[in-house]
């Protein structure tokens, strides 16, 4: 299949992008690395006349790390995220889930703004920022406004964002203790049957902070606060785990597709959440 006809359009600044999204109004979407957008266009699920085009704008690209606080561009690669040592010191969570996205040719144009910004429940960036409290900065005609990565998610590609705003970066604070990123999937290359991220701090032998979120496990990536909380103020032994893995199931809600029905969904789920679970807690 190749596209229907488009106007192809590439600012060089934000504010000429968001000028192009105005004048062209629904008629208009931003591209970014067109892993997502593009098939989306050639199958017709997607009718854009404007492509506006964010590759020339220097200011949405890099990694940033200041006193501890993590700043990416939006239209970062994830090929770049796992080629940044400072990135992998300072969260090494994000080398670890962004190796399993895809594959290398994905990897090198997919951007960590379009995997976030789209609301795809299979993307695995969505889940990540969740678990690491992260703030999403979104520019539009009147201005920037932060919204939570854990309040931006609405329904499957329904989001906070309004259509005539576009998400600029992503920050965090570096997170913590152990960390893990679980993935099942059928195949490389493949997006996830169920995958979950795990954020574990221990002191003297307790859990002093947890958080839990999983991926294409309901409509929207799930941050599991009860899962944490059954985490917290625990040695992580066999009971707290299983209490942990217990409240995150309970708040996934699965449907049956190409990857099984939803009892055997479940069953993955579950052993996805234990095992990132229990490796972030052995690396706290
Ligand atoms: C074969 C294949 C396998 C894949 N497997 C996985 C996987 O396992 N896990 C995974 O997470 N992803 C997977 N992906 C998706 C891939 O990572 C995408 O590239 C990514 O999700 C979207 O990023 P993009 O830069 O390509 O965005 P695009 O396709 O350019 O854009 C996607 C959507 O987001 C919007 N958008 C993009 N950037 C912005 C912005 N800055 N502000 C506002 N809106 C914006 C666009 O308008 C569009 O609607 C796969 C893709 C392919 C082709």
């Amino acid at each position: 299949m190749i596209p229907a006809r488009f106007e192809y359009h590439r600012p060089a600044d934000v504010a000429s992008a968001l000028a192009l999204l105005s004048e062209h109004g629904d008629e208009a979407r931003v591209l970014a690395g067109g892993h997502s957008l593009i098939p989306m266009m050639k199958l017709r699920m997607a009718a854009v006349s404007h492509l506006i085009d964010l590759q020339d704008i220097k200011d949405l690209s890099g990694i940033r790390i200041e006193g501890g606080r993590v700043t990416i561009g939006a239209m970062t690669t994830q090929h770049e995220l796992i080629e940044n040592a400072a990135l992998a010191e300072a969260a090494p969570i994000l080398r670890e889930a962004a190796l399993q996205i895809a594959d290398p040719q994905v990897r090198y144009m997919g951007t960590v703004g379009g995997n976030v910004a789209n609301g795809d429940p299979g993307n695995d960036m969505p889940g990540l920022m969740q678990c690491l409290g992260a703030v999403l900065h979104l520019t539009g005609p009147e201005g920037s406004r932060e919204v939570a990565a854990r309040d931006y998610y609405e329904a499957a590609y329904m989001t906070a964002r309004e259509d005539d705003e576009i998400l600029t970066a992503i920050s965090f604070d570096a997170p913590m203790g152990g960390y893990a990123y679980e993935k099942q999937k059928r195949k490389i290359g493949d997006y996830a049957t169920a995958a979950c991220a795990a954020l574990v701090t221990m002191e003297g032998g307790r859990c002093t902070a947890a958080s839990i979120a999983m991926t294409n496990l309901s409509d929207t990536p799930i941050w599991s606060e009860e899962a944490g909380a059954a985490l917290i103020g625990t040695s992580c032994d066999k009971a707290a785990v299983d209490a942990a893995v217990a409240a995150a199931s309970a708040a996934i809600n699965p449907t049956e597709d190409n990857r099984g029905p939803v009892d055997f969904k479940r069953h993955v789920a579950a052993v996805i959440i234990r095992r990132a679970i229990e490796r972030a807690v052995s690396r706290a």
